[in-house]
């Protein structure tokens, strides 16, 4: 039996060259990822390093101001997913509390006479600039660089998915044309070493929604993920410049469970800050999610019915943060209970 392993370290380099038996060795290295938990690392891609530094300044410097700075942003102000979010609005995980993260939603710059922002489609908006963050022009122009060029390699990387299923490089176009994708500043605030691991989450156990995610860590590490068969979770090491990247839900029906979206959570236990931008594509909002080829044997049924990426993802949304508010709700509860016994005692 082969030990439970760490996401690998892969040149993704070969995508983009002619050398035709090391892209068929991607190929290969990529699907049996696919087939094991879903998630690799990249390297040898085309996102430049200089960006990635830049984008990660930029992040900083939002995390940094003051509350109320970012408060005027807030993603509560949007129907459509854009701004700051602040720490323990999310709780992905049921018996753990709310996660001690917080975050900035960008995505692409959708006006209000936009199609999708009229028919109200996934996400899609004009985004919430901060209007204080030091050097503001230079941060917008920054992070949507750094938006267009994450894009451009998730599409990249679906060429190469496309190909671990036997079918041209180009199969996924109808899903990428026109798609919608989310990246979020993630800021994790140092959790003091002797806080409770059950309850205390920068990320509780999860599995992303959407048809892949890309990830750029910093140095800190704390991201991990679960090896189903041995129930052990892995670090996944931070690789200076590369992408974790990992397959999300959507992609899972889509593959009729053969391709797995694995469960992952974040628990900064370094004593350090630690700062990522996940990547999230979700895809065309009208696109259809139908079993893909090759991930059946003949005769074999698909296991999920066709759905919208729009209805996909939406469903999930509303089912994670709905848990989060319930959570909240019932700690008032509890709270508006306590309170009038411990005044009695007092009176
Ligand atoms: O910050 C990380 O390392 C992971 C974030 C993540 O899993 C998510 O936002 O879905
Ligand atoms: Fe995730």
């Amino acid at each position: 039996m082969s030990l439970p392993a760490a996401p690998p370290i892969l040149d993704f380099s070969p995508f983009y060259g002619k050398d035709s038996d090391a892209k068929t060795k991607l190929i290969e290295e990529i699907r049996k990822c696919c087939h094991y938990n879903g998630f690799f690392q990249i390297t040898g891609h085309r996102v430049p390093l200089d960006l990635q530094r830049r984008v990660m300044d930029c992040s900083r410097r939002f995390f940094d101001l003051p509350l109320e700075e970012k408060l005027k942003v807030d993603k509560n102000l949007t129907t459509f997913n854009r701004g700051y979010e602040l720490l323990r609005s999310q709780m992905l995980e049921v018996g753990t509390g709310p996660e001690l993260k917080e975050g900035l939603y960008i995505g692409e710059e959708i006006p209000e006479d936009h199609p999708y922002y009229l028919e109200k489609k996934l996400n899609s908006g004009p985004n919430q600039w901060p209007p204080t963050v030091p050097n503001k022009e230079e941060f917008q122009k920054t992070t949507m660089e750094y938006y267009h060029a994450t894009f451009d390699l998730a599409k990249d990387v679906l060429g190469v998915l496309a190909q671990t299923l036997g079918v041209e490089s180009t199969f996924f176009d109808p899903l990428t044309d026109g798609a919608v994708a989310t990246m979020r500043y993630l800021h994790y605030p140092a959790q003091p070493q002797d806080t409770d691991e059950k309850l205390n989450r920068g990320i509780g156990a999860h599995t992303d929604f959407g048809c892949i995610t890309l990830l750029l860590q910093d140095e800190v590490d704390g991201l991990q993920v679960l090896d189903a068969p041995s129930g052990q979770w892995l670090d996944v090491k931070p690789v200076p410049g590369a992408y974790v990247v990992n397959l999300g839900n959507l992609f899972m029906r889509m593959a009729n469970d053969k391709y797995k979206s694995n469960t992952h959570r974040v628990i900064n236990k370094s004593g350090r800050e630690r700062y990522s931008i996940p990547f999230f594509f979700s895809g065309n909002p009208d696109y259809i999610c139908e079993c893909l080829p090759n991930c059946r044997e003949k005769g074999e049924p698909a296991k999920y019915g066709p759905i919208t990426v729009q209805d996909m993802v939406t469903a999930s949304y509303k089912e994670s943060y709905g848990r989060a508010e319930a959570f909240k709700k019932d700690l008032d509860v509890k709270k508006a209970e306590v309170i009038p016994a411990v005044a009695a005692v007092g009176a």
